[in-house]
């Protein structure tokens, strides 16, 4: 069975509720394609005015981030519950600007999939290297250990169901995309992991995106390779240029 594309925005810290509300309306009429799933994973106060803006098209709203405790003293943070009575089936988890701005471990973003998973959301889970592990050859080892630390504990049909965004920090907003033989070398490293730690049956079905700098220059040749099932889009994400990737055929 061929994996279903899952073309994504994360439109980051960007847009006040009125301005994601036009952003919706003017991307609604660009993002139809039937062929892909499209989420715009937009900031927490966003959530409610853009799902109601995208009622009844293909558009699916997602989180950026989400807590990994049920609810209580946690000023601040969003809880799995708040996204599910909002009509959220998508968060982002383990971004690396999460990482290196909010002490985002390998072990909080597995509390976090561990959760989403709980609450029947869909976890987008980002790994990737920065420039230094890249030159010095460590990267795919280091991908690795994201991936079977953020997995630890998930079973194989949650694992499936699993959105894996491999984003490499050097070509995050940036304008330096990976190659699409560098995406594919890493998204085919990864899901031979996930082959390891599960099945051969995980693995076929698991989507892998790739995300960093993707446009509508880009985005055909990077979805043509085998094991990139989409894109995880920064910057892109948040113009008309959105529809061209979602169509990138
Ligand atoms: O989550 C998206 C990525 O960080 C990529 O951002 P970018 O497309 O602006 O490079």
């Amino acid at each position: 069975m061929a994996r279903k594309k899952i073309i994504a925005g994360n439109w980051k810290m960007n847009k006040t509720p009125s301005e994601a509300v036009a952003l919706v309306k003017e991307l609604t009429p660009l993002v139809k394609n039937d062929d892909v799933d499209v989420v715009f994973c937009v900031p927490a106060i966003d959530i409610i005015p853009a799902m109601e803006a995208a009622k009844g098209t293909n558009i699916n709203i997602g989180a950026e981030n989400m807590y990994f405790e049920e609810s209580g003293a946690y000023t601040g943070e969003i809880a799995p519950n708040m996204l599910v009575d909002a009509g959220v089936k998508y968060v982002v988890l383990g971004h690396s600007e999460r990482r290196e701005y909010f002490a985002e471990t390998d072990e909080t973003v597995n509390k976090k999939v561990l959760k989403a998973f709980e609450h029947g959301i869909t976890p987008i889970i980002c790994c990737g290297e920065s420039l230094t592990q890249r030159k010095q050859g460590i990267y795919i080892d280091w991908i690795r250990m994201q991936i079977k630390i953020a997995f630890q504990d998930v079973t194989a049909d949650q694992a499936k169901k699993a959105v894996i965004a491999y984003e490499p920090i050097w070509a995050i907003g940036t304008g330096e995309t990976a190659t699409s033989d560098q995406a594919e070398e890493v998204c085919a490293a990864i899901r031979a992991c996930i082959a390891e730690v599960y099945d051969d049956a995980t693995a076929a079905e698991i989507r892998i995106q790739y995300g960093g700098s993707v446009n509508a220059g880009n985005a055909a040749e990077l979805f043509a390779k085998p094991d990139i099932d989409g894109g995880l889009v920064g910057g892109a994400s948040l113009k008309a240029d959105f529809g061209k990737i979602v169509n990138y055929k």
